[in-house]
């Protein structure tokens, strides 16, 4: 395992517990390679929320698969917290994505015959520990659902679905909360919701948020928002500007045909 845990213009890998080093992907079908990323350089600070958009195809997921761990890239770094993680072997890997990385998928992903508290624990006993019933009742109220711990997925709004995916993915409290299309799915008055909420855990917990996102309306909650074409990184601008700038800076993007 290399460690790098030095000093650099930038910060240190605590206050940056995401760095991407020249990051390139290629997918290989038949006798055809897709380059989906091409040489991406990214550091993601403690305490902010970065939006990655960008048209079909242009590599917005592969990037969140590929700094999460759940996909390896072809060349290229990913460190998170400093530790690289292609010096790390399968089970190494997942426990660090266990307990330093959250992720939180557009179709939540939960368990449907585990209650909302079965969800959230369910990380902490796969690994082999047992959270306490505060621990699970905290998460639980840190998303605005303590009352409905006992409810099942079915019981639940889309939206309240999402929110204990988001306890789920912080009980471990990992360095970084990715989430691809967190929203998607999702009407617009609990999108509002779960943006919210993720913009809380930026502010009040310095979290490092990472949400891939087509919506410009969701991007004008980051900090910064990431403009990806054919895999590479061509703009960015602060979610401050807000989303109709946003939406005229990615329909101004050129996509190859
Ligand atoms: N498993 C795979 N095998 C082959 N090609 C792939 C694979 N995954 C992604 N690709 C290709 O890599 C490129 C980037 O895909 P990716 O899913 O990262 O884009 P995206 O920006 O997230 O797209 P969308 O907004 O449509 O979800 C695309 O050309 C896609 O077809």
């Amino acid at each position: 395992m290399t460690t790098t845990n030095t000093t650099t213009p930038h910060g240190t890998s605590a206050s940056f517990p995401v760095r991407l080093r020249s990051l390139t992907k290629h997918y290989s079908t038949g006798d055809r390679v897709v380059t989906a990323l091409d040489d991406v350089t990214l550091d993601f600070a403690a305490g902010t929320m970065t939006a990655v958009m960008g048209p079909s195809g242009s590599g917005k997921s592969t990037l969140l698969h590929c700094a999460a761990g759940i996909d390896r890239p072809s060349a290229g770094e990913v460190l998170i917290d400093g530790t690289d993680l292609d010096g790390l072997d399968e089970d190494a890997l997942t426990v660090l994505r266990r307990d330093r990385i959250g992720f939180v998928f557009q179709a939540f992903n939960l368990v449907s015959a585990l209650t909302a508290a079965q969800n959230v624990e369910l990380p902490l006993r796969l690994a082999g520990s047992r959270p306490s019933a505060d621990e699970v009742h905290s998460a639980l109220a840190a998303v605005g659902l303590a009352d409905r711990h006992g409810h099942r997925p079915g019981e639940l709004s889309g939206g309240q679905q999402q929110r204990v995916a988001i306890a789920r993915a912080m009980i471990a409290r990992p360095a970084v909360l990715f989430a691809d299309e967190p929203t998607g799915a999702l009407d617009s008055t609990a999108s509002r919701v779960v943006l919210r909420l993720l913009r809380d855990l930026v502010d009040r917990r310095g979290q490092a948020v990472v949400m891939v996102t087509h919506d410009p309306a969701a991007a004008a909650y980051a900090d910064r928002v990431l403009l990806l074409a054919d895999g590479r990184l061509v703009d960015e601008l602060p979610g401050a500007e807000g989303a109709e700038a946003i939406a005229a800076r990615t329909a101004a993007l050129v996509v190859r045909p």
